[in-house]
């Protein structure tokens, strides 16, 4: 198989941390530039003895500079980058010639004022957006195949959307009630020094945060609304556990009058069941996280509240994989015209 050479970006974080991870051992990947300022000049092994048997090991970190790494002969770039930083690297190495599958939020939101009232600051390159897809690859498989600049969807995102898409698109549920509560490890907040993100202040312990107007609920309500075909705003309570990586949401909506268990069983299953990372689970089984956490994989199930005629949708995946780096993968092999699970099959 002929190797597509593939840059990081921001290698050294926690998702670029699971990108080096699953290109290491990708058949269809040569890494040529793995980036980072404070590693630069120093082996991969050296940062990450856990990748000394790799066979790109003494690879070595170098600086973020477009130049340099368009030198290597990359073809493709993801970007594991801080949003904003990552619109000006996309842009510098677009015109170099390379593809671009970026894991920041920068390029996720088709208006730029959303972008602005959600991340506070104007957004870097409009320009852009009009040729951005949205990486989602369970809606928008033919979309991915001819871009060139890929914006992955974000974690928590992903484990709100896909459960839902099928019940607003086959109009079972109410969308003015849906509510998601999600729970998060603390690897999603990035591998950065932050007092609230010490082990003593996370370990044995629980928070909301982020309420009401968490940044991620613009691209859940972006796509929802596109799935309704009319405006859809929802309540969204993302929350930090103590676990190193996983997600668990839980999704409530009332059901349309007359709509039974089957008819949402059956919408799942008729949008799911070719999907390569998608499990249903069926009715009244909860996802967990650890049947997903360090696969690509996002586990799906459901239960009905007769009581309220609300469904309960239950999902789970791990932030940095399904919610970004193995997420980012999938999209790029479906690029290259790989099966999307090459690479991604760890169970
Ligand atoms: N963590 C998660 O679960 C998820 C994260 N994302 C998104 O993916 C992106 C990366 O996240 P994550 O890996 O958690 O972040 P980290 O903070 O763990 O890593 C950030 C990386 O970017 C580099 N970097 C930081 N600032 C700059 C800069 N100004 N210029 C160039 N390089 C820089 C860092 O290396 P150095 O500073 O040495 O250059 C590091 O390699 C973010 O946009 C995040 O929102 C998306 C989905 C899930
Ligand atoms: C636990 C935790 O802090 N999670 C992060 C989610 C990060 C992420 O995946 O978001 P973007 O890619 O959109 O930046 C947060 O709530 O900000």
């Amino acid at each position: 198989m002929n190797r597509i050479k593939t840059a990081i970006v921001g290698a050294s974080g926690y998702t670029g941390m699971e990108l080096l991870r699953t290109l290491l051992t990708h058949p269809a990947v040569e890494l040529t530039a793995v980036t980072s300022r404070a590693e630069a000049g120093k082996r991969l092994d050296e940062v990450f003895p856990r990748f000394s048997k790799a066979r790109s090991a003494a690879l070595t970190f170098c600086e973020p500079d477009p130049d340099l790494i368009a030198s290597t002969g990359a073809e493709v770039a993801f970007l594991a980058l801080p949003h904003g930083v990552a619109a000006e690297i996309a842009r510098a190495l677009l015109e170099r010639g390379l593809k671009i599958i970026d894991l920041s939020a920068d390029f996720r939101l088709r208006s730029p004022q959303v972008y602005e009232e959600f991340y506070g600051h104007p957004h870097p390159a409009t320009d852009l957006l009009e040729e951005a897809v949205y990486g989602l690859p369970e809606i928008r498989e033919e979309q991915i195949k001819n871009a060139k600049l890929i914006a992955s969807p974000g974690c928590y995102p992903t484990s709100i959307i896909l459960p839902l898409l099928p019940l607003l698109r086959n109009d079972l549920i109410d969308h003015s009630t849906i509510v998601a509560n999600s729970m998060s490890g603390v690897s999603g907040a990035g591998r950065k020094a932050d007092l609230t993100l010490l082990f003593c202040e996370c370990n044995e312990s629980a928070r909301a945060y982020g309420v009401p107007k968490h940044r991620h609920l613009s691209e859940i309500e972006q796509e929802l609304s596109i799935a309704a075909a009319e405006n859809v705003t929802i309540s969204f309570i993302p929350h930090l556990i103590p676990v190193n990586s996983g997600i668990v949401t839980s999704t409530t909506a009332r059901l349309k009058p007359g709509v039974s268990a089957e008819q949402i069983e059956q919408a799942l299953e008729s949008a799911y069941a070719d999907a390569a990372f998608v499990r249903l689970l069926g009715r009244g089984k909860a996802a967990d996280t650890k049947m997903v956490t360090r696969t690509n994989f996002i586990d799906i199930g459901f239960e009905i509240d007769s009581r309220t005629n609300r469904v309960i949708l239950m999902s789970a995946e791990d932030n940095l994989c399904k919610g970004a780096g193995g997420q980012a993968i999938q999209s790029f092999n479906i690029m290259h015209g790989f099966d999307q699970r090459t690479g991604l099959e760890n169970w």
